[in-house]
């Protein structure tokens, strides 16, 4: 076969491989980088990247097809300079609609299955606050870098709600059972240098570009590992976890559900929403 041939040949298959991404995203960047074909997905979804059921299905959308693609591995972040996600959006739980409420449900258990579960590489480039969801989805990510003077937890308790069991799950694959037991019975959100301190982050950054470069210099620790073995080891450790949500999914958004609708909880949520209002008003 002429040189040229070959070249074609191997040209078309790296082609056929790499990502197809939908251009129709509303709520996401997807830009593959040059240097090392690592895809960096960017949350857009002002003002604060809050997970409604639209952000959550293109998240699962494009999770899908970086697994297709064999994708070398993805970087998460914002397009805000303040805020990564601020968690679940709250206008979800609050007056649920019951049909809307379970989709939402269904879509977020699917991102975290397929986050946490992905074959490839996964690092969150934390540039601004990671309350609740917004921690949960860091922590599914292999390598969290996070720049200063934010905060990052799992706050549900101070809403009045309870973080399900797969949050908790995630939160102990993360940082000490000891640890994860003080950091969710008070709702603790933790500023960058803390979350260090811990080891619910991996390395801070002094700013979005740093943590960037911080989190594609991770992907450079498996040049040289042949990607199935880094998988399988990852699914040993992770793969049980899923295996459980997969059992119970049915179960978890309708005991979901039930909990969220009680009055109790849906005054809690008012009564939080207020604050965030007022907290905006006492600031003007
Ligand atoms: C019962 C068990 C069942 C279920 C368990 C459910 C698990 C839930 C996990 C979650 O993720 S719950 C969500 C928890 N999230 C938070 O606690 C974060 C709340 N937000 C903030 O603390 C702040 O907004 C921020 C630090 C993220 C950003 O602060 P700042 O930049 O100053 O922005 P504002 O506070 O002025 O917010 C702008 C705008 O956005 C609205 N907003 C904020 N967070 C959310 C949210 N999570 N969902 C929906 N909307 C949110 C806020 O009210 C403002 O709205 P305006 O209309 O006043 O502009």
């Amino acid at each position: 076969m002429m040189a040229s041939t070959r070249s074609l040949l191997r040209t078309k298959s790296l082609i056929s491989n790499l990502p197809r991404f939908s251009s129709n995203y509303k709520c996401l960047d997807v830009s593959v980088n040059n240097d090392n074909n690592i895809t960096t997905v960017t949350l857009k979804r002002p003002p604060v990247n809050s997970l409604n059921l639209d952000l959550l299905s293109e998240i699962s959308d494009v999770l899908t097809d970086l697994k297709k693609s064999k994708s070398p591995g993805m970087i998460l972040t914002s397009s805000s300079d303040k805020v990564f996600t601020a968690g679940l959006d709250i206008m979800e739980m609050h007056k649920p609609d019951p049909e809307r409420f379970k989709q939402f449900w269904y879509a977020l258990q699917d991102v975290w299955m397929k986050l946490y579960g992905s074959p490839f590489p996964t690092a969150a480039a934390i540039n601004g606050h990671a309350p609740a969801g917004g921690c949960l989805l860091a922590m599914c990510c292999e390598y969290r870098v996070m720049v200063q003077n934010f905060n990052i937890g799992l706050n549900e308790t101070q809403l009045g709600i309870v973080a399900p069991i797969w949050f908790i799950k995630t939160m102990l694959n993360t940082i000490s059972i000891r640890d994860t037991e003080l950091a969710l019975t008070t709702g603790r959100l933790f500023k960058t240098d803390e979350a260090l301190a811990v080891g619910l982050i991996d390395e801070m950054a002094t700013d979005k570009a740093d943590a960037l470069k911080k989190a594609n210099a991770f992907f450079e620790r498996f040049e040289m590992i042949p990607p199935i073995a880094r998988a399988y080891t990852k699914d040993s450790l992770r793969g049980s976890d899923i295996e459980d949500l997969k059992k119970n999914r049915e179960k978890d958004i309708q005991t979901t559900l039930s909990l969220i609708t009680q009055p109790k909880v849906q005054q809690g949520l008012e009564f939080y929403l207020a604050l965030l209002k007022n907290k905006k008003e006492s600031a003007a």
